[in-house]
This record gives structure tokens, C-alpha cells and sequence, in this order.
């Protein structure tokens, strides 16, 4: 870049003009340069009231301290109105360059062509606000509608509801790596095989415990899964009878830890036979999803937001459930032995620490408990209202009593409906454009560092792809009436590299559940207690009271 802090305005200087040239008009110029410059004619000018804020502008360096070095145009800056109060100087200061971020953020940033509203082109606090209150997925697709299949969401990102970008985001090339906020995913100060930004620390982790996750290995040891499903449709059949609403959401992830801990820690979590009205897991996993309302704020802050939660709002339910997990992975870390083939002893014979081993267990707890629990529950909740898919789906399942229930046809459409409505992950899975040469989509071109990403909510519910994209229509996935927009769109596990390990798990699980509650037709004279399912949209949706509810008319 062109040094141009040899320009004294006072003696090279005829008009205001010139000093604005040598500031604007340099060559090479990029976006952050003139903006980095705009400051400095800022600096330059109240250096002129206040000496000190000159000298801590010089010691930043590059073309703002050249500039400060330079003088101001007196005559210009003679007119302004003066005062010599640090705190009206402070203020002008910080309101200048905020405007002046604001302006360029809006008018010069590489993504001002991308269209949005005003807001969310210059502040993050926009998507912080509607992540934190949970709105997220319904403000961004009110946007897509508006604006179109790209739409601008926060200074520096974009969402994108076109399923053509889906391979070069997420599949081709191994896809963009994950943002920056997945570190508020990390667990006990380690990243996760989720949170993990850096693909090698991913692998080193992933890698020994893959082979777990393997259709063939989850078939060859179904009886432990049929086990689980086998104690929770039978207390399910036991609730029923009670005449009170049945929490089929507690039921479906007190399913779903068993599972996780059964199958991966060889050490059943005993979710199913507790006796009592809230999962012990269950505030330890909503504690985890509450994470979800944070999950675009800078690490410092959320780091910061947690201790001070922690200290100003304890909970005391919360403390007994995150204990209860503790002391669960404590002993599965402790008792491993390297040769059992568990999760546990898997990571530690990679030479993963106990510690970070512990936190690579809860994390599966929570991630394996919550999406298959909420899946499992909405598809409950559906099949419960409507008697004509529920009497075809019996009519399958009851005339294959020993096949494999993911060949059954009918069966398979359901829980791929399912999945479809059931938004346990709405929101965008954010991935980072790459250093090389940025990414050109849509007749957008996004640079090097742009947060790029598709929301699941707005996929699934495109009408376009999927008509009455709302109801849940298990006969849209037979036969011919199946597009490739449907398959490509479709992402309920995302997609590519970082799409979910235990997708076969969870899927063989929803199987297995929906084919048993079928057979001992667990569900017959069910209905929902309300009339919606009502979530708030963070990475991991809540539902709200944590309730999803079913009652048995006599
Ligand atoms: C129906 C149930 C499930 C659904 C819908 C689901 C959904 C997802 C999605 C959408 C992702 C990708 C996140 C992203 O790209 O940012 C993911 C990743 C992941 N899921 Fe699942 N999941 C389910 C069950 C499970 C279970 C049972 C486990 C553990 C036993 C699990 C563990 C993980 C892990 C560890 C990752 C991170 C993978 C990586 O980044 O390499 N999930 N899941």
C-alpha cells in the first residue's frame, strides 16, 4: 500500500478535498483499508481538541497512526463546534466511529449487495435477539420470502434456502469448515467431536469410535436396542392406563439415553425404569440446549454470561442432574478397561485424556438424548392423530413380525416424514467460506470469512419442494411422487463430513420404536393433549414446559 503520511495537509494541503484524496483515492485500497482511513480523518480531527487520544491512535499503527501523525486542515475543523470535556470527547468519538462502521457495513462491505433489511446488514444484535428469544428460524425465513433464497443476517453472514447450495457448503470438497460459535459447544473446557473447529483434533477423536456408529455394527447388536424399546413401550402401555396426560417427550429421551449409554458405554443409563416424573438426565440435557440461546455470541462473552448465571441463578435441579451425569461418565471413564471395546475405553487407548473422555461422553449423552428423543416423540404425536396412516402402518408392520423393519416401505416414509417436521435441530448450521478465493453462489460472491449457512427449518418447509410443507404426509416420500429437490433438500442429520455420527444409530432406534409400539399397538386411543408442539428455535430446539403430551380415552 502506498505510504501516504508524507502529505502535510497545512503545507501540501490547497482544499479539503486533497487530504480526503490522499485518503480515499490510494491505490490498492481495500474495503477494510477505508475504513481503517475514515477512522483516521475522524482521529485526525478531534487529535486537533485532545492530544492524548492522537497519541494512543499512533501507537496502533498502520494507516491510521500515519494518518494521525498527519495534521488536520485547520480551517475546516476551526468551524466545527468545540469542547474540550473528555466525556463529550469520548462520546463524539465513539458515536463517529461507530456511524462510520455502520455506514460501511451497510454501503462498502463486500456483502452490502447481498439484500436484507437495514438492521441485520449493520448489527449482529439483530440475529442475537431473535436467537436468544428463540425466533430465529421464523424471522430468517420471513426474510427468505421477502428478499429471496440468499438473505444477509448479521454483518458478516448470510443464510441460504436454496438447496443448490447445500453440496458446496456442506458436501463438496470435504465442505466449509464450522464457524466460530460451535465453541460455545465445548464441553468442560474440551471441544467436542460436535464443537471441534479444527478437522485433525476432530479426527483424532472421531476416528477410534466410527466403527460404533456402522449400520453392520449396530445390526449385529440390535437385541440391545430392542431391549431398551421393549422397557419403554411397556411403560408407556403402564402410564397409559393411568387417565393422565403421558409426557411422551420424557419417555422418548428416557429411551433415548438408554440407548447411548446401553449400546456405546456398555452401561445402560437406567433412563426408562427411574420412578420418577422427570428424566435425572433431563435438566443436564435441557441446560445443554439452553446453550442454543448464546450460541452466536463471541466465546468471551458467553463464557463470561455463564459465570454470572451460574452465580446470580443458580438452579438447584440443574446441579443434581448435571451431578448425576458427572458421576455416571466419572465411573464409565473409571472402570473402563482399554480392551472392552467401549466408547470410553476407545478414547482413552487413542491416548484422550480421562477428563476430556468424561466430557466426550456427556456430550454424546446430551446430542444422543435430545434429537432422538424429540424425533421419537413428534412422530408419536403424529401417528396418534391420524387413524388411517396409524391402521396401514399396523397392517405393515403386523404382516413382517420378524423382517428388518427399515426394509418396510411403509414404516420407512414415517420416520422420514418425521424427521422432516420434527425441528430437534432447526437453525443454520454455519459453516466459514475458505481462505481461497472466497465462494461465488447465486450471483453473490461471498469473501474469505464470510459465515455462510442453511437453516433446516426453511428446507424442510420450502412449499415449493415439499407441498403443504406443515402437515405431516408420510405418502410424500412413496414412489414416484418422490423429486430430487426432496432428497437434496432433505438434512435432518446435515450434511457431509459434520452431518451426525450416530445418524444410523438414531435411525435404527426410530425404527425399532415406532415398529414395537405398532406391534403391541401402544398408541391406539391416544391423542394429543395440544393442539401444536410448540418449540423455541435455538440449535438444539426447546420445546416449551418441556412437554410433549398424549392422553388415552378409555
Ligand atoms: C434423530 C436424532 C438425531 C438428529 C436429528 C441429529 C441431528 C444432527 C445434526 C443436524 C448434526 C449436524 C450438526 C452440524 O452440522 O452442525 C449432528 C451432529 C452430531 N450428532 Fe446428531 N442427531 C441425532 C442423534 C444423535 C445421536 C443419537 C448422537 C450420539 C449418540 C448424536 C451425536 C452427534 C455428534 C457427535 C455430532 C457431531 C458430528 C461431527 O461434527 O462430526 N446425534 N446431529
Amino acid at each position: 500500500m502506498e505510504d501516504i503520511s508524507g502529505i502535510d495537509p497545512y503545507t501540501d494541503y490547497n482544499a479539503p478535498t486533497d487530504f480526503h484524496r490522499a485518503l480515499l483515492s490510494a491505490p490498492e485500497v481495500k474495503d477494510s483499508d477505508r475504513l481503517e482511513k475514515s477512522l483516521a480523518l475522524v482521529v485526525c480531527g478531534f487529535s486537533k481538541w485532545h492530544g492524548s487520544l492522537k497519541k494512543s491512535f499512533e501507537n496502533v499503527g498502520g494507516p491510521a497512526a500515519s494518518l494521525a501523525a498527519a495534521q488536520p486542515p485547520t480551517d475546516l475543523l476551526d468551524k466545527l463546534p468545540l469542547t474540550t470535556h473528555p466525556v463529550s470527547i469520548f462520546l463524539a468519538t465513539a458515536t463517529l466511529l461507530l456511524l462510520t462502521t455502520y455506514a460501511y457495513r451497510a454501503f462498502f462491505h463486500p456483502l452490502s449487495c447481498v439484500p436484507g433489511p437495514f438492521l441485520p446488514r449493520v448489527t449482529s444484535l439483530w440475529l442475537y435477539y431473535h436467537s436468544y428469544h428463540g425466533t430465529e428460524c421464523t424471522a430468517i425465513h420471513r426474510l427468505h420470502q421477502q428478499y429471496g433464497s440468499v438473505v444477509r443476517v448479521a454483518p458478516n453472514e448470510v443464510d441460504i434456502s436454496d438447496g443448490a447450495g447445500l453440496a458446496p457448503i456442506y458436501t463438496e470438497k470435504g465442505g466449509f469448515l464450522k464457524a466460530r460459535c460451535y465453541e460455545n459447544f465445548d464441553i468442560d473446557g474440551h471441544p467436542s467431536i460436535f464443537s471441534a473447529l479444527d478437522p485433525a483434533h476432530r479426527a483424532s477423536r472421531a476416528k477410534p469410535v466410527v466403527p460404533m456408529f456402522a449400520i453392520s455394527a449396530i445390526r449385529a447388536r440390535s437385541d440391545i436396542l430392542y431391549g431398551c424399546v421393549d422397557r419403554m413401550v411397556a411403560r408407556m402401555q403402564a402410564e397409559s392406563k393411568s387417565g393422565k396426560p403421558v409426557n411422551i417427550l420424557n419417555l422418548s429421551r428416557s429411551l433415548a439415553v438408554d440407548v447411548v449409554s446401553a449400546y456405546l458405554f456398555g452401561k445402560d443409563y437406567g433412563g426408562v425404569s427411574e420412578k420418577r416424573e422427570e428424566l435425572s438426565a433431563s435438566q443436564f440435557v435441557n441446560a445443554f440446549v439452553a446453550v442454543g440461546r448464546f450460541f452466536y455470541l463471541p466465546k468471551t462473552v458467553f463464557v463470561a454470561l455463564e459465570l454470572l448465571s451460574a452465580k446470580f441463578w443458580p438452579s438447584r435441579e440443574v446441579d443434581e442432574s448435571m451431578a448425576a451425569i458427572g458421576d455416571f461418565v466419572g465411573k464409565l471413564v473409571d472402570e473402563a478397561c482399554e480392551e472392552d471395546g467401549t466408547y470410553q475405553a476407545r478414547m482413552l487407548k487413542a491416548g484422550i485424556s480421562k477428563h476430556e473422555t468424561a466430557a466426550q461422553c456427556k456430550d454424546l449423552i446430551f446430542a444422543g438424548t435430545d434429537s432422538t428423543g424429540m424425533n421419537l416423540s413428534t412422530i408419536c404425536w403424529h401417528l396418534a392423530q391420524q387413524p388411517e396412516q396409524y391402521a396401514q402402518l399396523r397392517q405393515e408392520v403386523l404382516a413382517n413380525p420378524s423382517t428388518d423393519p427399515q426394509t418396510l416401505p411403509y414404516l420407512t416414509t414415517v420416520i422420514k416424514e418425521g424427521l422432516r417436521v420434527s425441528m430437534a435441530n432447526p437453525t443454520r448450521l454455519p459453516r466459514v467460506v475458505p481462505a481461497a478465493g472466497g465462494w461465488s453462489f447465486a450471483d453473490h460472491w461471498f469473501p474469505p470469512g464470510t459465515v455462510v449457512g442453511a437453516q433446516i427449518y426453511s428446507l424442510h418447509h420450502n412449499p415449493s419442494v415439499f407441498s403443504s410443507p406443515y402437515s405431516f404426509r408420510p405418502e410424500r416420500w412413496l414412489g414416484s411422487g418422490v423429486n430430487k429437490e426432496m432428497l437434496r433438500d432433505y438434512m435432518p442429520f446435515g450434511l457431509g463430513h459434520r452431518q451426525c455420527i450416530a445418524k444410523s444409530l438414531a435411525t435404527a432406534e426410530l425404527f425399532m420404536a415406532v415398529q414395537r409400539l405398532i406391534q403391541a399397538d401402544a398408541l391406539r386411543g391416544a391423542r394429543p393433549v395440544a393442539e401444536k408442539i410448540e418449540i423455541l428455535q435455538w440449535f438444539n430446539s426447546k420445546v416449551v414446559d418441556e412437554k410433549i403430551e398424549l392422553v388415552w380415552d378409555e
